[in-house]
């Protein structure tokens, strides 16, 4: 056979091998959280915004959930306005509320919807605040390191960050029924008409629980869940992730990540996956084939098994 013919011959296979996949998730809703950290270069943007046409192409629901973290440091860096994070929540004052919601409801928000656009779907853009469809309410941290000694149990205020307290689906449905790709920005709205700085993957996984999503799957600058050796692992269950977070081999932006996860696949998500986002097709890789990239998180006592 000439080089041209086995080329053709791998297309053919990895078209069949797709296949399994294209009859199971057919106009299934799979919700993906594209975290700041793996919009790191435009190949990777334009990758990611091709892999989201594709999948709407072929009959899948996708739903986007972006976040933005390096993007809001970076503004707010160059307004000389400091910031920190409390167990992977950053700490919002009304000022950093002000950035927040020009980077999330802006400028990630609509250089998104541009790409995907611009690779031939559809995109449409919100946040929580549009036809208030996230409610929030004030997320209040509990410390229990620095004072359990003590006995005490301390309330930290956390400034302007919100929890999802419910979300409207009937936008996404109509938007979904319309053809569009929802692109979501993580601010929430409470009763009076305030705005919420929420983490986005607790966005992203509320999303997928009230949409009954087929799957969960956050994007995001490492290989999956790395064990304290650096090693990938590749499923995770409740019990296991509660010793990583004990060990403290799992923290930081890890942590809610990790907490979605587990909360969507208690609540009916089929499966959640953290995959790394650097890698180019990495949603396809995931959705479409044996292997899978990454770690898959299950509600189940002992399953790893890829692509459930
Ligand atoms: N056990 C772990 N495995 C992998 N990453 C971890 C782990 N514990 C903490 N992390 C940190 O979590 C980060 C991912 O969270 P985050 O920076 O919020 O990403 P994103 O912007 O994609 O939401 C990783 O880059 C890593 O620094
Ligand atoms: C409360 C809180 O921490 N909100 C996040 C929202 C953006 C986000 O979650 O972005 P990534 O997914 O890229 O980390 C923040 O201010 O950074």
């Amino acid at each position: 056979m000439t080089d041209s013919n086995n080329n053709k011959s791998d297309i053919a296979h990895i078209l069949t091998e797709a296949l399994p996949y294209l009859q199971r998730f057919a106009s299934k809703t799979i919700v993906v959280k594209y975290g700041g950290n793996a919009m790191e270069s435009e190949e990777l943007q334009n990758s990611f915004a091709r892999d989201i046409v594709l999948l709407k192409a072929v009959g899948i629901n996708p739903v986007v959930v972006h976040g933005g973290g390096p993007q809001i440091g970076e503004l707010l860096e160059r307004l000389n306005i400091k910031t920190r994070f409390v167990d992977g929540m950053r700490v919002t004052d009304s000022e950093t509320m002000d950035v927040v919601q020009m980077v999330l409801g802006g400028l990630v928000n609509k250089e998104i919807v541009s790409l995907i656009n611009k690779n031939g779907g559809r995109a449409i853009g919100i946040t929580g605040k549009d036809g208030d469809f996230i409610w929030a309410q004030k997320l209040h941290k509990i410390s229990d390191s620095d004072t359990a000694s003590a006995g005490g149990r301390e309330i930290i205020d956390i400034g302007h960050v919100g929890e999802v307290k419910a979300i409207n689906t009937d936008i996404l449905t109509m938007l979904e029924k319309s053809d569009f790709i929802p692109v979501i920005a993580p601010i929430g709205v409470d009763d009076h008409g305030k705005s919420y700085n929420i983490n986005a993957d607790l966005v992203a996984g509320k999303v997928a629980e009230v949409l009954h999503a087929e799957k969960l799957i956050l994007l995001t600058n490492t290989r999956g869940v790395l064990d304290d050796n650096g090693k990938t692992i590749t499923g995770l269950n409740v019990e296991q992730v509660n010793e990583l977070i004990k060990d403290g081999t799992i923290h930081g932006g890890m942590l809610p990540k990790i907490q979605c996860a587990l909360d969507a696949v208690r609540s009916g998500v089929n499966a959640a996956h953290i995959i790394d986002g650097r890698v180019i097709h990495a949603l396809l890789l995931e959705i479409f084939t044996e292997q899978g990239v990454g770690t898959l998180i299950s509600s189940t006592p002992s399953s790893s098994t890829r692509n459930t």
